[in-house]
């Protein structure tokens, strides 16, 4: 079934929808980010919120039921917590749509509706994951509440896999320059805002703490001034990701800053990579973590190489029980 399919036949089933919960956990959470953000900042009666699966279980919203729609994610289907929220959320009565890459997997088979994403295939194949949530909750807000800017949003899936693919050439050398310069720090700190937040997220948490064993932190480009600034000193490494949309002038506040104190400033700004070109202003901005994350993963990939840390070496993930 197609994404506007799977959201007419739940509209025929569930026609009084109160509130819309996105489920994962580690960077399939943080890759839910977009798409709440979106309707956070775009549904007038939707309620919404992002949860960690097994906070979703042990303290499930109190209005959780007939009137939901939970929208759980897991890149291999198997993740015990979100095959868990799943199966908690379909006996609890909500329609149960999830995105995976899995389609015989636990969490498909948890699921009413399961959406089948690409990965493995390419960078931008890796982004099919945040675009079709985003496309998911663009459907939901126009199916129950009318969306002005539907057909741009639509506009905007349909082209961001190919602003992706082009940008990366050129994040190449970008990226080995990072790793270069990086590779030898204990600790490197990552920032965005709006819609990007999660994207530095997803950068310190999976790919510096995770695959790299690199001491990080993330944060706000505008919580920055409020409390991690006091860090900030020459030589310091942070990453910064610039929107080409409405937060940008909170990203140029947190360069000026760590310019002024010449920390050391890897910037990746979405404006170098044209997106503004392609997507339609109306929903450029939804489209900036989208990017940001595929471009991101050419920084992974580098850093990795430079440290001689594969992205896939593990110390307690899947080999013990925990
Ligand atoms: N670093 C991985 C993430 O990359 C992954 O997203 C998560 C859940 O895995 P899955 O997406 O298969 O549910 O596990 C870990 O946190």
């Amino acid at each position: 079934m197609t994404i506007k399919e799977i959201v007419t036949e739940v509209k025929a089933k569930y026609p009084e929808i109160n509130n819309v919960y996105f489920v994962g956990c580690g960077a399939s959470q943080s890759d839910l980010y977009t798409a709440k953000y979106f309707l956070v900042r775009n549904a007038k009666r939707l309620r919404t919120d992002l949860i960690t699966a097994n906070e979703f279980n042990f303290d499930p919203p109190s209005d959780l039921g007939e009137k939901s729609i939970v929208i759980t994610c897991s890149l291999g289907g198997t993740t015990p917590e979100t095959v868990a929220a799943s199966k908690m959320a379909r006996e609890k009565g909500a329609p149960v749509i999830c995105l995976t890459n899995a389609p015989e997997s636990p969490l498909a088979q948890n699921a009413d509706y399961p959406i089948i994403h690409g990965f493995h295939e390419s960078y931008s194949a890796k982004m099919q994951k945040l675009t079709k949530c985003l496309q998911l909750a663009a459907e939901i807000l126009e199916q129950y509440e009318g969306y002005e800017d539907y057909e741009d949003m639509m506009k905007g899936v349909e082209k961001i896999y190919g602003v992706i693919d082009a940008a990366i050439p050129y994040a190449k050398p970008l990226a080995e320059k990072f790793a270069r310069e990086n590779k030898d720090e204990r600790v490197i700190y990552v920032m965005g805002s709006g819609p990007s937040q999660q994207v530095a997220y997803t950068f310190s948490s999976f790919i510096l703490m995770e695959m790299q064993w690199v001491d990080s932190a993330s944060f706000s480009a505008g919580e920055f001034f409020h409390g991690p600034f006091e860090l900030v000193e020459k030589g310091k490494p942070f990453m910064l990701l610039m929107n080409d949309g409405n937060t940008r002038p909170m990203d140029v506040r947190a360069l000026e800053f760590l310019n002024r104190f010449d920390a050391k400033v890897t910037v990746v700004d979405a404006k170098d990579y044209g997106l503004g070109n392609e997507i339609p202003a109306s929903v450029k901005d939804y489209f900036n973590p989208i990017l940001l994350d595929g471009v991101l993963r050419v920084y992974g990939e580098a850093i990795a190489e430079a440290r001689k840390h594969p992205l896939t070496q593990r110390r307690y993930m899947w080999k013990l029980n925990y």
